[in-house]
């Protein structure tokens, strides 16, 4: 969560402008006594407020649950012209995303996610409201229903199949397990969005993955708002608009492509519908509610974007720890042996059988949410929370990392135990606030069922037909546990390991 400046020329040249500014109004404000109740939080610069509180170089759930430790549960930071206030409790997030949660249904946008949002047209970014509800609908009934998961069953067993067949071929050497399993995620999901057909889809991966790097922090432009040069001169935005434009020019190909093959024989029933088949039956003048292309477009950068890291996070933590632990790597590969050894391969089918694999997942996504912070939400009008006014228009932030291992609720939060969910049967659904992964209201996560999806069967797979050691001899109390400087959970270094084949894989 840096704050990117254009130059260091123009960050010296922003602090001098700011500080005549805020000379200029200072006397101004001196003279009005202040009689909000803010929530507390640490003292702030003039101008710049707490952007310095931020710098320490750590993941920012980490640098924010520090500060909360300090602060309180309700905390309240100013970065530049921007009111935050950071939730670090079961209690507040509550009171949120339940109690008030029409008033925080909105999301807080930056100029990166405007960019890529074709305006804040997407599901994740669009505001509150008519639009939204509806493309939520059709996101929960048609997109990423149940139904339309399964549907996505012989294409998952077929990504992660090949993706372990990979790992057979190079029996014995190390194997970048992060970077693999991510681009196999991706092609899953960009397959499911997209097709099979579209040559370009693998160049999205790489623009799609600096978007997200360019969207972890906020852009100077963000934080003074007000200062119209710094949206002039942002290199930051530069570079977005530029990936933007490329990302944009293959979608439009992929849905010229599918519109081309949709006028021209429709009747081809082995085609496998993708999510973008789907939305395409949206748009038309005798429907209700019609889709443009423009929307479309944001709907696939929605999955693209919010479906494939998200869960290849969470594979990635689940290997690690289980790898850190060799206790629960044995019990859990027993498991899946004991239900599969009877036809020799994983079968999707059998999946809600592994009891102690869905401990494992569950204890995954407490210890390591793939979006710790989840996503910022913004406060609609003045609100109350804990006895504290959170300012309209502040950008509220969740730490769900925080609330998930808050000591009042989970014994040894920071150790790996999957068997606590055997007697604590909290879920991950949205009404627990002790355990919010997938968030938890109007803006819970819509892709709970396919995120879950391609985490247990890939699990399942790699646990079944393969023992794994620590590449170069790492020991298991050696390992690197920590995240990497961005929003999302993402390992600091890649997880590196050697897969030692013990059941053989189907051709
Ligand atoms: C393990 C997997 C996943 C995790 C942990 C996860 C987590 C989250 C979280 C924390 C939010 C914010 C919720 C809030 O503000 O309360 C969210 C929103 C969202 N997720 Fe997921 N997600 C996962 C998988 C997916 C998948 C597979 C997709 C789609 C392919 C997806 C699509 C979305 C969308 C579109 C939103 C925005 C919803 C809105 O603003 O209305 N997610 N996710």
């Amino acid at each position: 969560m840096e704050i990117q400046f254009p130059s260091p020329l123009l960050s010296a040249a922003a602090v001098f402008f700011s500080t005549l500014i805020f000379l200029a109004i200072k006397s101004k404000l001196k003279t009005r006594k202040s009689t909000r109740n803010l929530p507390p939080g640490p003292w702030k610069l003039p101008l710049l407020g707490n952007m310095h509180n931020l710098m320490a170089g750590l993941a920012p759930h980490r640098m924010l649950a520090n500060l909360s430790a300090k602060f309180g549960p309700v905390m309240h930071l100013k970065l530049g012209e921007l009111s935050v206030a950071v939730i670090s409790s079961p209690e507040a997030a509550k009171q949120v995303m339940k109690t008030h949660d029409i008033n925080f249904a909105s999301r807080s946008s930056i100029i990166v996610a405007e960019i890529i949002s074709y305006g804040c047209t997407s599901i994740t970014f669009s505001p509150y409201g008519d639009y939204w509800r509806q493309l939520r609908k059709i996101t929960t009934l048609e997109v990423l229903s149940a139904k339309r998961v399964q549907s996505f069953r012989s294409l998952r067993e077929q990504v992660f199949g090949d993706l372990a067949r990979r790992f057979a071929a190079t029996e014995g050497s190390p194997i970048n397990f992060s970077e693999d399993f991510n681009s196999a995620t991706y092609a899953l999901i960009s397959r499911a969005s997209l097709g099979d057909g579209a040559k370009e889809q693998e160049a999205l991966l790489p623009m799609l993955k600096e978007l997200a790097e360019l969207s972890a922090g906020f852009d100077v432009a963000d934080v003074f708002p007000s200062i119209r040069l710094f949206h002039v001169v942002s290199r930051l935005k530069r570079r977005v608009m530029a990936l933007h434009k490329e990302v944009d020019r293959i979608l439009e190909d992929v849905i010229h492509q599918h519109r081309v093959a949709k006028s021209g024989k429709s009747d081809d029933q082995s085609k496998h519908e993708d999510l973008l088949d789907v939305l395409l039956k949206f748009q038309g003048d005798d429907l209700d509610f019609s889709l443009t292309t423009d929307n479309i477009k944001s709907v696939l950068v929605d999955m693209l974007a919010g479906g494939s890291e998200t869960s290849s996070t969470t594979v990635e933590w689940a290997m690690a720890e289980m790898l850190r632990n060799p206790r629960i790597l044995k019990k859990a590969q027993e498991e899946v042996r004991q239900v599969f050894d009877g036809i020799g391969y994983v079968d999707e089918t059998h999946i809600p059988e592994l009891k102690y694999l869905k401990l494992i997942v569950k204890e995954t996504l407490r210890m390591h949410p793939s979006l710790p912070l989840l996503l910022p939400r913004k406060c609609g009008e003045t609100c109350e929370v804990d006895g504290y006014e959170i300012p309209a228009e502040a950008k509220v932030i969740v730490n769900g990392w925080a609330i998930n291992r808050d000591p009042r609720y989970w014994k040894n939060a920071n150790t790996f135990e999957p068997e606590r969910f055997l007697e604590n049967q909290v879920d991950f659904r949205g009404s627990n606030f002790e355990y919010i992964p997938f968030g938890a209201g109007r803006r819970i996560c819509p892709g709970m069922s396919f995120g879950l999806a391609n985490v247990e069967l890939p699990l399942a797979l790699f646990l079944y037909h393969f023992d794994w050691k620590l590449a170069g001899g790492m020991k298991p109390e050696d390992m690197d546990m920590e995240y990497g400087v961005g929003v999302s959970a993402r390992r600091r270094t890649d997880l590196s390991v050697v897969a030692i084949i013990k059941r053989p894989l189907p051709v």
